[in-house]
């Protein structure tokens, strides 16, 4: 329910675009409840009149400018879809920065980029670090679940959730980096070298080509990693499941099977492929065509 009261001159609010989904507009006269509009003064200049007959029909109003770009969404005095978009933006444009905490949860942008944030510098300036001291960052998260395993001697969990390539993968491969360089001496980095190693052959077999993700994990991955008493990482498990069957007999239009089966047939001339016949095979007969429709 709108409080009437703020909708006072200079305020801002967020009005619904085709385009850019949301737009901001500034409040060009105090609204009283007996108005039957809203005067507003949009981004481009131009006075608006927007239809408010009742306190319900009032648009979502802004946050205060000085709350712009926040690196915690529950600082915000509003926190509605208007207000997270555009703060997650800010900090995206302004600040360079992909990761937003909302409270302990962080939310991470994709930037389709190599970013210089991953270093082992950054490590170093994580480690042994009070996540409410530190800005934003899926190091952040893995450092505050190691803390607390050690601390407390529980077992921690972190579930990377979010749309197909939104960046689930590439979150879980860095948290492990960072769980493995704090969790000790150069043996223990080989155990990451060695979960770090699998990732081809998972990916090989359970990655494929979508219209949204060219190398798109299509299973679900539960991955369990072991420390000893002292903190130091001993060993990973990786469990899968819910793995797309279908994908192997049927593509969508310009999508791909699983990576394997490109793989296996590039490199049918080798010799530890000959067992596999696939020399004899042609490629483009309907028969090989069947497994790849896409
Ligand atoms: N933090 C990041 N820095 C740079 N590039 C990234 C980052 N996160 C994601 N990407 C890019 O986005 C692509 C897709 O990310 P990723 O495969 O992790 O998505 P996903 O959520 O696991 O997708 P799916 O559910 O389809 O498997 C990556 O191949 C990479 O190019």
């Amino acid at each position: 329910m709108a409080t009437v009261e703020l909708y006072t001159k200079g305020a801002t609010v967020w009005i619904p675009d085709p385009d850019a989904v949301w737009v901001s507009a500034q409040i060009l006269e105090t609204y009283r409840a007996e108005d039957q509009h809203l005067l507003l003064l949009l981004n481009d200049g131009r006075e608006a009149r927007l239809p408010a007959a009742a306190p319900g029909e009032l648009p979502l109003l802004g946050n205060p400018a000085i709350l712009e770009g926040a690196n915690d969404l529950t600082a915000l005095s509003l926190l509605h879809e208007p207000a997270v978009l555009h703060n997650l933006r800010v900090r995206f444009l302004d600040y360079g920065s992909i990761y937003t905490y909302c409270g302990i949860v962080l939310v991470a942008i994709n930037p389709y980029d190599q970013l210089p944030v991953y270093g082992k510098e950054v490590i170093d300036a994580y480690s042994g670090q009070d996540m409410t001291d530190m800005e934003p960052h899926i190091f952040s998260v893995a450092e505050e679940a190691y803390r607390t395993m050690t601390r407390e001697e529980e077992n921690q969990s972190i579930v990377i959730s979010g749309e197909s390539g939104s960046g689930k993968t590439v979150s879980a491969k860095f948290t492990l980096r960072y769980l493995a360089v704090v969790g000790g001496a150069s043996e223990q980095t080989s155990v990451e070298e060695r979960v770090l190693a699998s990732n081809p052959v998972m990916e090989s077999i359970g990655n494929a080509k979508t219209t949204r993700n060219d190398n798109s994990s299509r299973f679900g991955k539960y991955i369990e990693i072991g420390f000893g008493a002292t903190g130091e990482m001993l060993g990973a498990n990786m469990r899968t499941y819910l793995m797309e069957k279908s994908r192997v007999v049927f593509q969508a239009p310009s999508e791909r099977n699983y990576h394997v089966f490109y793989q296996l047939c590039a490199s049918r001339a080798l010799p530890e492929m000959r067992a596999l016949r696939l020399e004899d095979r042609d490629m483009n007969s309907p028969a090989m065509r069947r497994w790849d429709q896409g």
